[in-house]
């Protein structure tokens, strides 16, 4: 019973260890993104401008889940591309057909989602406007 408990309970430390080493990682991989991708810092200003519109605009709570579910995807799909750019050049430092397509089709993510993101804010921010002003 006592033995139990102590694996049990080493168990819950070593977990808690690792799982805080887990949020440090992901935090580094955020940072480094921010760091080093343009268009990751670009995604962010649009983040924030979107924040700042829904404040001034006045969004509904499910309005608001919307625009950040889409701003948290949009820097999520970034940051998968910039991993996906990453192995790329450290198995294919030669330029291969291949390596080519695997970024072009990462971009290609990216950009289907951006367009998708920016169609819904559209359809969340004209009505509200186009009725402040008429
Ligand atoms: N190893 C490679 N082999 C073939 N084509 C490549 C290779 N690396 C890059 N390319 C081509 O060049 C394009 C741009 O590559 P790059 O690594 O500059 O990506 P990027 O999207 O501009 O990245 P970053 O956001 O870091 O500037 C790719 O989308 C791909 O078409």
């Amino acid at each position: 019973m006592k033995f139990w408990r102590r694996s049990v309970s080493g168990v819950t430390r070593m977990d808690i260890r690792k799982l805080f080493c887990s949020f440090r990682f992901a935090w580094r991989g955020i940072a480094h993104g921010f760091r080093t991708e343009q268009n990751f810092r670009f995604h962010v200003i649009a983040a924030v401008i979107a924040a700042a519109a829904g404040w001034v605009t006045g969004l509904s709570p499910s309005e608001w889940m919307i625009v950040i579910l889409l701003s948290g995807g949009m820097f999520a799909l970034e940051l998968i591309n910039t991993a996906i750019e990453r192995v790329v050049d450290l198995v294919s430092p030669e330029h291969h057909p291949l390596a080519g397509q695997a970024k072009d089709a990462a971009a290609g993510a990216v950009l289907v989602f951006a367009v998708a993101s920016a169609v819904i804010g559209f359809m969340i921010f004209i009505p509200k406007w186009l009725n402040l002003l008429f």
